[in-house]
């Protein structure tokens, strides 16, 4: 018979503290199902173990060449599967190129790796229902990205107008059920940076699910509460949202604390607080809409520190760490495998994975930076200690 122990600090929903319960007979006095439980193991009231399925990043950017070397391990060592990001220097646009991308990803991941990279296609205003049809037929192709272009890293050659240009192709799309995932921002320099997620949700995202209700839509790297109420209001399984780490953790001021900070500027920017307190409260509810995708996008420290610097925050080392940091401090952590490793599979319909990870309440020093031969990332968080360290079971 298992025994389990309750760490003090570990507490439920409303901050209720739980004391050390020793026994199963106290346990089942708690509000969790019996999977939940199962799946929280304590072994020491100093010592908190979580053990989850493991999760899968439905939001990466890997990069390619010597950056692809240096960041593909970070997020293999964690995470089973990633929706790879297409905006590469040229974008990859064509299911060949998405193969070969993904063949250059398996070649840079550890021998003994199972990490399973499932490819996107970059939509441009001449991408062909044909290349949809191919993409379906590859099985390594799993969704279609749209920047509007101009609005992020690598976009320029992104849809110069949705509706006008790629009508067709989201048709096609809808028909083979491959979902269009959506950097949702107008690029409009007249909208105020902050309100460009919310003009986009009203121009182009209503109107386009009500032109096209059977269309798959995933909100990426949602930044506000107009997008929470957007992606609530809309049918489960039709419509879904990744959320970042820090989206989750931080808000707009850790642009500026203290002077510039150019580690904790990404597209879409960071939001208010009031934002940052919805998407927590839509995440931690349990809602089968909202799933794990870090956005975890590397640049070199020389292209965030300067002039001009480049948008991304490097997360992928350390994200399964912030998320659990974000369910505990909201009472949730029972409901933190639902959102890193059912959600998405789910509305993807892939399996959910069988392998497991084994969360451990221990302090973890987040390095300064990671160096390679090329030059320095520097990671979100660093040289700041964590708790919850993830290691595959
Ligand atoms: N998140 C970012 O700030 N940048 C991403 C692109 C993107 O997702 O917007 C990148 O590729 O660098």
């Amino acid at each position: 018979m298992p025994h389990f122990v309750w760490s003090k600090s570990f507490s439920t929903r409303g901050n209720m503290a739980v004391r050390a319960l020793t026994s199963v007979q106290a346990f089942t006095r708690l509000p969790f199902s019996v999977t939940e439980r199962c799946n929280l193991i304590h072994t020491r009231a100093s010592k908190t173990e979580l053990v989850i399925t493991q999760p899968d990043d439905w939001h990466l950017h890997l990069r390619d060449g010597d950056l692809l070397a240096a960041v593909a391990p970070h997020s293999a060592q964690h995470f089973k599967r990633a929706i790879i990001m297409p905006n590469l220097r040229p974008p990859v646009t064509t299911t060949a190129a998405a193969v070969a991308y993904r063949h250059s990803i398996l070649k840079a991941l550890p021998p003994s790796s199972s990490f399973d990279p499932l490819m996107t296609l970059y939509l441009t205003d001449s991408t062909s229902p044909d290349e949809i049809k191919l993409a379906k037929k590859s099985e390594v192709v799993h969704a279609v990205k749209l920047y509007p272009a101009g609005a992020t890293t690598n976009s320029q050659d992104g849809v110069t107008d949705l509706f006008k240009k790629c009508l067709p192709v989201l048709e096609e799309m809808a028909s083979q059920n491959i979902p269009l995932l959506v950097h949702g921002e107008v690029t409009d320099p007249g909208i105020d940076i902050f309100d460009r997620e919310k003009v986009f949700i009203d121009s182009v995202l209503i109107p386009l699910i009500k032109k096209l209700p059977e269309l798959k839509v995933v909100m990426e790297h949602i930044t506000t509460a107009d997008a929470v109420r957007f992606v609530e209001s809309c049918k489960e399984g039709s419509v879904a949202a990744t959320v970042t780490p820090q989206h989750l953790i931080l808000n707009r001021n850790a642009i500026f604390q203290g002077g510039l900070q150019p580690h904790n500027y990404c597209l879409p920017v960071l939001k208010r607080e009031t934002h940052r307190q919805a998407i927590v409260t839509a995440v931690t509810s349990g809602s089968r809409k909202f799933f794990l995708g870090t956005d975890s996008a590397p640049h070199e420290r020389r292209k965030k520190e300067s002039t001009c610097g480049c948008a991304g925050i490097y997360s992928a080392p350390i994200a399964l760490s912030l998320y659990a940091k974000v369910f505990e401090e909201a009472g949730a952590l029972d409901k933190l495998e639902t959102f890193t490793s059912f959600n998405g599979p789910d509305f993807y319909g892939l399996p959910r994975n069988s392998s497991k990870v084994k969360l451990t309440k221990n302090p973890l020093k987040v390095p300064d930076a990671f160096s390679f031969s090329f030059g320095d990332i520097v990671p979100m968080f660093a040289g700041q200690t964590l708790e919850w360290q993830p290691a595959l079971v």
